[in-house]
C-alpha cells in the first residue's frame, strides 16, 4: 500500500519505518524542515534502540521517504496517518491546533478513496470533528478512522511489530479490512485485530493509559504507606504479583511516571469527564498523588543534611523519564533538579542519552558528566531517578572511595538495603524500611 504519516515524531517515525518494513511505500511529512533534512541524511532525530538500522534499511530500499511538502507526500496514498502532537493545552484538556491545521491542509490533496486514519491520541469526539471538516472541507465523505498507539518509547519497534492488540474505530466494515490487511504481518500469532466504533477506540487509548498511571500511583502511595508503617514495598509486591488477578505488571514504585502520554492524558481525560459533568475523583488523585511522589526524597534529604542543602554536591543517575529513551519530557529528575537549585545545591547528572535535551533547557545550571562514576565524584550523595541498566550493579568499592559521603537515594529500588548497609552506605528507597 502506500502510506503517507504526517507528523514524524515518536510515533509517526516509528509507524512509517515499521510500514515500510513490512513491504508498502511510506512518506513521511513533517513541518520541522531540519528534521526532514536531517532524515534524509540518515540522522534520526531521537534515541529509541533499533530505530536508526531499520529507518536505513528502509529508506536504501526506496520504501521510506521524507519531506515537508503535505500536498506531494499525501496526493498518492490509500492510507493518510495523522501522526501529531497533542499536547496539554493550559487547561489540561488536548491541545488539537497541531490536527486541525493538518486536517485542513491534507483536505485539497487526498485522494477520493482515501482512508484518513488517527494515530495520535485524541479526545473522544474528534475523528468524528476531522469526518466533518473533511466533508465540508472536500464536499464529499471521507473515511476517517481511528487507530490508537500503545508504542512505549524505549521498546517501539518491538511494542509496534509485535503488538498486544490493534484497536481500529471505523464506521464501515470494509475500512476495518484496509486496516487489517495493513496490520496481518504484525498479527501472525494470536494477537487480536479488534475493530469498534472510533468513539470507543478513542476511550480505549485513554482508559488503557488511565489505568497504567493508577497502578503506578495506586503502588507508590502503599509503598509511602508502607515505609512509615514498617513493611517492605518489594516484598508486598510479590506478595500481591502472584495472584493472577493482580500481576506484577506497572507495580514498581518509584519517584512517579513521567513522559510525553501518562501525565497528559490523565489530565485530559479529567478534563473531558469535567465537560461531561462527571467528577473524576480517581483521575484527578493518580495524578496528584503523581505530582506529590516526584519530590518523595524532598523531606528525606533536608533531614538527611538537616535542613541545609546550601553548598551540598548532588550526583544524579538518569535524567530521562525512563531508560532506554533520551525523552525528558515530565521527567522526574528535572523536579528534583530544580527543588536542589532553589535549595542552593549543586548538582552533577549522568545519564546515557538524555543530556543533550537536558543541556537545551537548563544550559549550564548544572554539570553534565559523560561516566556515571564522573557524576559521584566528591558527591554529598547520589540520587538515582532513572532505572537504566548502567545503574544496575556499579563497582559499589570505586563508588564508596569517589564519594564525600557513601550516601545513596534510590529513587527505583535498585540495591538491596540489607547489602548497601554491608557495603557501608547510608540507603534510602522507595518503601522499604531503613537498614541502620
Ligand atoms: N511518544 C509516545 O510514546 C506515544 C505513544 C502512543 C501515542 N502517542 C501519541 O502520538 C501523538 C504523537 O506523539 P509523539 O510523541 O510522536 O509527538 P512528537 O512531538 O514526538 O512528534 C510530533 C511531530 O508532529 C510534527 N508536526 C506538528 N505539526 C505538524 C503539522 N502541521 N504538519 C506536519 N507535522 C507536524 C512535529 O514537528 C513533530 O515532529 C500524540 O498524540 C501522543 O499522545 C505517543
Ligand atoms: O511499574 C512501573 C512502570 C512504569 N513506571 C513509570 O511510568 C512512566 C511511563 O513508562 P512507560 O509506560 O514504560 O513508558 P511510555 O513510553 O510513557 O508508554 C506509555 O505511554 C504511551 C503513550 O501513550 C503508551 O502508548 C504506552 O502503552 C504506555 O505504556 C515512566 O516514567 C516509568 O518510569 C513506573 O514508575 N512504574
Amino acid at each position: 500500500m502506500k502510506i503517507a504519516v504526517i507528523g514524524t515524531g515518536y510515533v509517526g517515525l516509528v509507524t512509517g519505518t515499521c510500514f515500510a518494513d513490512s513491504g508498502n511505500n511510506v512518506t513521511c511529512i513533517d513541518i520541522n524542515e531540519k528534521k526532514i533534512e536531517g532524515l534524509k541524511q540518515g540522522e534520526i532525530p531521537i534515541y529509541e534502540p533499533g530505530l536508526a538500522e531499520l529507518v536505513e534499511h528502509n529508506a536504501e530500499a526506496g520504501r521510506l521517504v521524507f519531506t515537508t511538502n503535505t500536498a506531494e507526500g499525501v496526493k498518492d496514498a490509500d492510507v493518510v496517518y495523522l501522526a501529531v502532537g497533542t499536547p496539554q493545552g493550559d487547561d489540561g484538556s488536548a491541545d488539537l491546533s497541531a490536527m486541525w491545521s493538518v486536517v485542513k491542509a491534507i483536505a485539497p490533496h487526498i485522494r477520493e478513496d482515501a482512508v484518513v486514519v488517527t494515530k495520535s491520541t485524541v479526545p473522544v469526539g474528534t475523528n468524528a470533528k476531522i469526518f466533518g471538516m473533511l466533508k465540508e472541507l472536500t464536499g464529499r465523505e471521507c473515511d476517517v478512522a481511528s487507530n490508537p498507539e500503545f508504542l512505549k518509547e524505549g521498546a517501539a519497534i518491538e511494542d509496534f511489530m509485535k503488538p498486544d492488540r490493534v484497536v481500529v474505530g471505523v464506521r464501515r466494515p470494509e475500512v476495518a479490512d484496509v486496516l487489517q490487511q495493513l496490520y496481518q504481518p504484525f498479527l501472525r500469532t494470536e494477537k487480536p485485530f479488534i475493530s469498534m466504533s472510533p468513539e470507543s477506540a478513542e476511550m480505549t487509548k485513554y482508559v488503557a493509559n488511565a489505568l497504567l498511571a493508577t497502578k503506578i500511583s495506586f503502588i507508590n502511595e502503599m509503598a509511602n504507606l508502607c515505609e512509615k508503617m514498617g513493611g517492605d514495598i518489594n516484598d508486598v509486591r510479590r506478595g500481591i504479583g502472584h495472584d493472577s488477578r493482580i500481576g506484577f505488571a506497572f507495580l514498581f514504585p518509584g519517584v512517579g511516571y513521567g513522559g510525553s502520554c501518562f501525565p497528559k492524558d490523565v489530565r485530559a481525560l479529567t478534563a473531558m469527564s469535567a465537560d461531561h459533568g462527571c467528577e473524576p475523583t480517581m483521575l484527578r488523585a493518580v495524578d496528584e498523588v503523581n505530582e506529590r511522589q516526584k519530590s518523595v526524597f524532598n523531606d528525606k534529604l533536608e533531614e538527611h543534611f538537616g535542613g541545609n542543602l546550601k553548598g551540598k554536591t548532588i550526583g544524579i543517575w538518569g535524567l530521562a523519564f525512563k531508560p532506554r529513551t533520551d525523552d525528558i519530557r515530565e521527567a522526574p529528575a528535572l523536579v528534583l533538579i530544580n527543588w536542589l537549585l532553589e535549595k542552593g545545591a549543586t548538582v552533577k547528572a549522568h545519564d546515557p542519552e538524555a543530556i543533550e535535551n537536558v543541556e537545551a533547557e537548563l544550559g549550564d545550571k548544572i554539570t553534565y558528566c559523560d561516566r556515571r562514576m564522573e557524576a559521584i565524584e566528591g558527591v554529598d550523595a547520589l540520587v538515582i531517578m532513572t532505572d537504566w541498566k548502567d545503574y544496575h550493579s556499579p563497582d559499589f568499592a570505586e563508588m564508596y572511595q569517589l564519594m564525600k559521603s557513601p550516601v545513596v537515594f534510590d529513587g527505583r529500588n535498585l540495591y538491596e538495603p540489607e547489602r548497601m548497609k554491608r557495603r557501608g552506605y547510608k540507603y534510602y528507597s522507595i518503601g522499604r524500611p531503613m537498614v541502620q
